[in-house]
């Protein structure tokens, strides 16, 4: 008998639909480096248009999308990119755009909204005449929406007001738009506004959206020439890549409808963790699908809770020392959430009653820590 889990780590776990599968099994390739596949070509012309921008590239990963689009802008020796100091860029992409790409990161902070003051940004620009000292501004990234805050949505007004800077400044700018279609629906703005200001934006397929793999990332020509290139240059040209571009045309057509299903979803969770007393949830911070929840209870940490949920085959994520997320995506259903509730209930009594046993079970479902 299969068991099901209430895989609750991330929006990463979403796996292929039925109507994926048999689009990736129909789907019409072609060599992809010899710029002849055709459905990968659909697939971009179609990302482009929805997004609003000239052209779009199909990359294997997030993490690759977003150092393509950063090398691509900063392709000046000593070039500087001015990002969040809470960004996944900064944080969780190995420090790729300086270790592989030579760009210097100045972080500014990142608020609890997932914004930077426009002051700071303002203030983080190197002057043209340090130039013989200090590296050179060339770039500036958003995250929308911003995950290690929560999944905030970053507005369209505060995005425009940043292109605006970028333009004023000559920068360009990057939104790491891993979960834009999650701000878009959120917002209720059609997602090509929302990242009007942006040069380019690289779109997460294989997050809440449920393409088995893969982002997209779009720009002008030029940007997408320069950014195929590099793509190639880090391993990332694909051969009958239309394979996965015909799972991610599903994606896009058949998951981004659901996507306010999965932050209602996400705010039933939130009210209902706020009802147990060791924990302690901002309610008003769920803008999305993601739930981070405090606990206050030294004798629960967020590793032996998750430990314990793992026993009733729910799967959630620490997020600190004193923090658990959860992640809501199309795959988690409404009975999922009330029975993860039930679980959370009886796992804190089990753990304050000292009943709780903290073997890992063997099925190779593991909660790995969030990297804090
Ligand atoms: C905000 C954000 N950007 C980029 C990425 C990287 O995407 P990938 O895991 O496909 O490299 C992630 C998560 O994976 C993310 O949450
Ligand atoms: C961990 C991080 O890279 C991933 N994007 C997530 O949010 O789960």
């Amino acid at each position: 008998m299969v068991t099901k889990v209430v895989d609750l780590r991330s929006d990463t776990v979403t796996k292929p639909s039925e109507a994926m599968r048999a689009a990736m099994a129909a789907a019409e390739v072609d060599d992809d480096v010899l710029g002849a596949d055709p459905t990968a070509q659909r697939f971009e012309a179609e990302m482009a248009r929805i997004m609003g921008k000239e052209a779009a590239l199909f990359v294997p990963s997030g993490t690759m999308g977003n150092l393509v689009s950063v090398l691509a802008h900063c392709d000046t020796r000593g070039s500087e990119v001015i990002l969040g100091d809470n960004s996944h860029i900064h944080i969780y992409e190995n420090g790729g755009i300086a270790t592989l790409g030579g760009v210097h990161p100045r972080t500014v902070p990142n608020n609890p909204d997932g914004t930077m003051d426009v002051d700071k940004i303002v203030a983080a620009i190197r002057h043209r005449d340090g130039a013989m000292y200090y590296p050179t501004t060339r770039l500036i990234c958003l995250e929308n929406t911003h995950g290690n805050t929560g999944g905030k949505c970053l507005s369209v007004e505060y995005t425009d007001k940043v292109g605006e800077v970028a333009q004023s400044h000559g920068l360009k700018l990057h939104i790491d738009g891993a979960r834009i279609f999650n701000a878009s629906v959120a917002l209720g703005v059609p997602v090509h506004r929302l990242v009007r200001a942006a040069d380019s934006v690289s779109v997460c397929l294989s997050k809440g959206l449920g393409a088995p793999v893969g982002s997209v990332i779009v720009g002008s020509k030029d940007f997408i020439y320069k950014a195929k290139i590099l793509r190639k240059t880090l391993g990332g040209g694909m051969r009958q890549v239309g394979i996965l571009c015909a799972a991610a045309y599903v994606a896009v057509r058949d998951t981004v409808g659901k996507l306010a299903d999965d932050h209602t979803k996400a705010k039933v969770l939130a009210d209902g963790l706020k009802k147990i007393k060791q924990f302690t949830v901002d309610l008003t911070s769920v803008e999305t699908n993601m739930v981070f929840f405090d606990i206050a209870d030294p004798h629960i940490t967020p590793d032996k809770l998750c430990q314990v949920l793992e026993q009733r085959n729910v799967l959630a994520m620490p997020a600190s020392s004193k923090s658990v997320r959860l992640v809501t995506h199309y795959q988690i259903s409404d009975s999922d959430v009330q029975y993860t509730l039930t679980c959370i209930e009886k796992a804190v009594e089990e753990i304050l009653s000292g009943n709780a046993k903290f073997e890992r079970l063997t099925n190779g479902t593991t909660t790995n820590s969030y990297g804090h």
